[in-house]
């Protein structure tokens, strides 16, 4: 019965025997593999959108079958072309009832998302009542028999509203074809709408057994709340490291290698002339791109290290940043792995991403260990990473949501720096080809004028 349920403590998963086998056979078949929903929670313009969309990327990438439920998607679907702020006054019963509606279809598709392939799911929506909360609350918990914990984000700095209906609102459709004074103006009295109704989380009631994270100030500080979970804990180190500043990622592979050019797989190698060109490219283009506060990251593999000398920017060597290790394969040209290894090399051809090497590493061993990298990409700011093909990939794919299947083939050529513009919901990336075999191409004024 769902009260023994409720008689488990929710964070550690503890039952003890006799709960245990009065628990319904759902969520004692679920009691392993618990799928959790994290229920989003703050007025509009708080970053719920942000947060959920930069969750999603990161759980996915670490392979956790994850997706966000946006209510206001479900509302454009079911009304077509906003009509303004008047849909959202809580006076307004005709479209009140289309909202729960909007609401209840898309707590519907997340639970059957997490009842069949998914393990988190997020609820994209304001969810700033008492007793809003406490109905996905129960329904999730006593009817689905999912763990649900609470990310509520508070701000009242203008500023940063202010950008983000700038950046993000004003791009909606709700806002086409409208002149961007009225939409600001439409949307500030949204949010004064939901403010008149607005009841922050609050653990002095029935709402301490809720499990949650308030971020007040993007970031700027923290109040945790019977955080216990694995999932629960790794989303708070997350949030704990990202941020909104301004800044640039540049990715690049290390100059062309003497292994390169003789194909041969993995390893330290020294550069070939074309990589020392490249060195020299390199330094240019940082030079000219005149970049704040610059930090440079290289694997510990000398062609990397090479690159990276004559930049003037403080280096750090990461381990984690080593190419794939190919394990007995190191050394190898491709050609002697096909012709002596044929049935290895063809395993891989199957499926690359799980494909471990004998005494090596797979691409997902390789996002695994890469995992720390990212955390300290997101808390960074202006950064260029020298690195080599096969972490680049698994860097791209965590910036641009790559899937496994895709991961292996993303085209990274050498000699070409990848230029990475976080942005409000996503990334911009430009790749900039180095030309290394530098022919001089400036012309002396003709002698005859
Ligand atoms: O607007 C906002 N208000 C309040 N908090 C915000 C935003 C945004 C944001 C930034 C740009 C575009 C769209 C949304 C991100 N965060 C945020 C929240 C929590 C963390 Br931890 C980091 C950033
Ligand atoms: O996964 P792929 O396509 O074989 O690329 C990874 C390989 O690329 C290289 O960095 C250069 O060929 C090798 O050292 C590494 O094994």
């Amino acid at each position: 019965d769902i009260h023994a349920w409720r008689k488990c403590d929710s964070t550690t998963n503890q039952c003890n025997p006799g709960t245990f086998r009065k628990l319904s056979q759902a969520c004692r078949n679920r009691l392993v593999q618990t799928p959790t929903v994290i229920m989003m929670v703050g007025l509009p313009a708080r970053g719920k959108t942000y947060i959920s969309r930069k969750l999603a990327r990161y759980l996915h990438w670490i392979g956790i079958k994850t997706k966000v439920f946006n209510v206001g998607d479900y509302r454009r679907d079911a009304v077509k072309g906003y009509s303004g702020k008047e849909f959202f006054d809580p006076d307004n019963a005709e479209a009140v009832a289309i909202r729960n509606q909007c609401a209840q279809s898309a707590l519907q598709d997340m639970c059957n998302f997490l009842q069949n392939e998914g393990e988190v799911a997020i609820f994209d929506a304001t969810n700033t009542t008492r007793e809003r909360r406490r109905t996905i609350y129960t329904y999730c918990t006593e009817t689905c028999c999912f763990r649900v914990f609470f990310v509520e984000s508070i701000c009242d700095s203008q500023e940063v509203i202010q950008a983000n209906i700038r950046e993000v609102k004003l791009k909606s459709p709700d806002y086409k074809d409208v002149p961007q004074e009225e939409a600001v103006k439409d949307f500030l009295s949204r949010i004064e709408l939901y403010e008149k109704q607005y009841e922050t989380i609050d653990d002095k009631i029935e709402e301490k057994h809720y499990p949650f994270i308030k971020i007040f100030n993007c970031g700027e500080r923290f109040l945790v709340h019977r955080i216990g979970s694995n999932i629960q804990s790794r989303v708070l180190y997350f949030l704990m490291h990202i941020h909104v500043l301004p800044r640039t990622i540049y990715l690049t592979m290390h100059g062309e290698s003497e292994m390169n050019v003789q194909q041969r797989i993995g390893g330290n190698s020294s550069l070939s002339p074309a990589g020392k060109a490249y060195t020299e490219a390199l330094v240019q283009y940082i030079t000219n791109e005149k970049i704040q506060d610059l930090i440079v990251w290289t694997s510990q593999m000398e062609q990397t290290i090479s690159t990276a000398a004559n930049i003037n920017a403080p280096k750090e060597q990461w381990k984690a940043l080593n190419g794939i290790h190919a394990g007995i394969f190191e050394g190898l040209t491709y050609r002697e792995v096909a012709e002596n290894y044929s049935e290895e090399f063809a395993a891989r051809g199957r499926s690359k991403y799980y494909y471990r090497y004998p005494g090596g590493e797979s691409y997902h061993d390789l996002v695994a260990r890469l995992e720390p990298v990212i955390m300290e990409l997101e808390r960074a700011e202006n950064l260029l990473v020298i690195t080599h093909k096969s972490v680049i990939r698994c860097i791209l794919a965590y910036f641009l949501d790559k899937n496994p299947e895709q991961l292996p083939y993303i085209k990274v050529p050498l000699h070409t720096v990848i230029k990475l513009t976080p942005m409000a919901y996503g990334c911009m990336m430009g790749r900039i080809p180095l030309s290394v075999e530098t022919v001089n191409t400036y012309r002396n004024k003709p002698k005859n004028c």
